[in-house]
Parts: structure tokens; sequence; C-alpha cells
């Protein structure tokens, strides 16, 4: 069987403000795999993005252990952390964040230009869909074809992970249906592990495996035998 590209073991996280400590994450063990596209479903405040951020090196847990590969990132300092998101994970949030006064190919040559086996971002643009646009500025640029810029600069270094929060979120039916073909090419072109959180749970119909949070645990995980495509996805 294929190793995991992320193996968790007994993790939790708790957030402490002072007055009150919040178990954002209590006990979680996970394996997630290359090639695979996952999604995190369950209630706001369940521990999802917390998961996703220790996931990409954002955040540190409490307790536990995680894997990426051969290397534990629990107990790695921010150096090395910064190195592990630099180098392995790219990430895509419910905002795209682009640059508004560079173009679409020039915000994604903002990461080309300092990652070490790259494609180019004509060819990062092309694999979401979006060669006809290149020369556009965000502006000029739908909702969804915004979010498509943004995963073609997350992954045009060729990331063994994509982390998504909501990359749907801000999106209708019609756009974010794009948004998530581009996440299905670069899953099945590079194979990339691709992590989506979501409170759509349509899109679950194109995941490889769902994984529900309950209370900052893993409550349940339901393998797909038969995925949809992201057309026949509506919301
Ligand atoms: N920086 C923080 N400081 C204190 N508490 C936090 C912090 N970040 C998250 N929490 C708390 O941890 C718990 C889990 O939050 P998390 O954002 O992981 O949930 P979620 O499932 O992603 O929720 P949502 O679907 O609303 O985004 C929540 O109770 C939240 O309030």
């Amino acid at each position: 069987m294929e190793q995991p590209v992320f193996k968790l073991s007994g993790v939790t996280k708790v957030y402490d403000t002072g007055k009150v400590k919040v178990r954002a994450l209590d006990g979680v063990d996970l394996e997630l795999f290359p090639h695979e596209i996952a999604v995190l479903l369950g209630p706001s405040g369940s521990g999802k993005s917390t998961l996703l951020n220790i996931l990409g090196g954002l955040d540190q847990v409490t307790g536990g252990q995680v894997w990426f590969r051969d290397t534990e990132l629990t107990g790695m300092g921010d150096r090395q952390l910064t190195a592990y998101r630099r180098d392995h994970v790219g990430f895509v949030f419910q905002f795209y964040n682009l640059v508004a006064s560079l173009t679409a190919r020039e915000n994604v040559q903002l990461v080309t230009d300092v990652s070490r086996d790259p494609m180019t971002p004509a060819e990062a643009l092309s694999l979401v869909g979006l060669e006809p646009r290149l020369d556009h500025f965000p502006a000029e640029l739908s909702g969804g074809e915004q979010q498509r810029v943004a995963i073609a600069r997350a992954i045009a270094k060729r990331p063994e992970v994509l982390l998504c929060d909501e990359p749907t979120g801000a999106l209708d039916s019609k756009t974010g249906v794009q948004v998530l073909e581009a996440l299905k090419t670069v899953n099945e072109q590079l194979g990339t592990a691709t992590i989506v959180i979501t409170h759509n749970a349509m899109i679950r119909k194109m995941a490889h495996r769902v994984l529900r949070f309950q209370d900052g645990r893993i409550g349940s995980v339901e393998v797909n035998e038969t995925r949809i495509a992201p057309s026949e996805i509506e919301w």
C-alpha cells in the first residue's frame, strides 16, 4: 500500500486564551495519502481549520505527533516550518489574496521566481483552464477565475499537498464548479494530495474520502466507491 503523505497520532490542540481553554483538537489519529482528495466536513468550531493549519505548518500542536512522509513536523522550529511550507505545501483560502496591480501571470510568477523546480506561470494557469486570461488583472476576472489564479499560484511549485479552506465559499454554483474542476485536474495530473474543508456537503461526492469532524475528533471516515464529476455538483 502507498505510504501516507501525512500521519497523525493522538494530536491535540488547546487554545489557552487566559480565561478559557478551548480544546480544538482532541486526539486525532489520521493518515492522508498521495493522490487522494479528502474532504473535511463538520460543524463550525469542530476543528477543521485547526487541523489544516497544523498540516500546513502554520500552527503547532499541543500534544501528539504529525509526520510529513518521514519527517516529524511536531517539534520543528519556525525556520524549519517555513522551509517545509515553501517546499511542499500549497494553500488555497476562501479569499484569493491576489495582488491587484499584477496580472494573472505575474501573480503566479511571484511564487515561481522563488521555487526550486516550478512549472512556468503559463503552464500552471493552463492547468486550471486560464490560458486565455494570462495577461488579465484580477479586477478583470470573475471570482471563480480569480480563485483559479490562486490555485495556479499554489500548485506552480508542484507541491505534494494542497490545503484548501473553503475554496468555493465565496462563489456561486457555476463559478464554484470551475474551481472544483481545477482542483480535480491538479489532483489527477500532478498527483497532489488535496485536502478540502467545506461547508457544502455536496462537494463530498467528488472526494475519494470524506472525514467528518465532531468536537475536535474525527467522528467518521467514508470512502466513496463512486465519485461524481464537479459538473454534477450544485448549491
Ligand atoms: N487562535 C485561536 N484562539 C482561541 N481559540 C481558537 C483559535 N482558533 C480557533 N479557536 C477555537 O478552536 C475551535 C476550533 O476552531 P476551528 O477554526 O478549527 O473550527 P472549524 O471546524 O474550522 O470551524 P469553521 O467551520 O467555523 O471554520 C473553535 O472553538 C474556535 O473558537
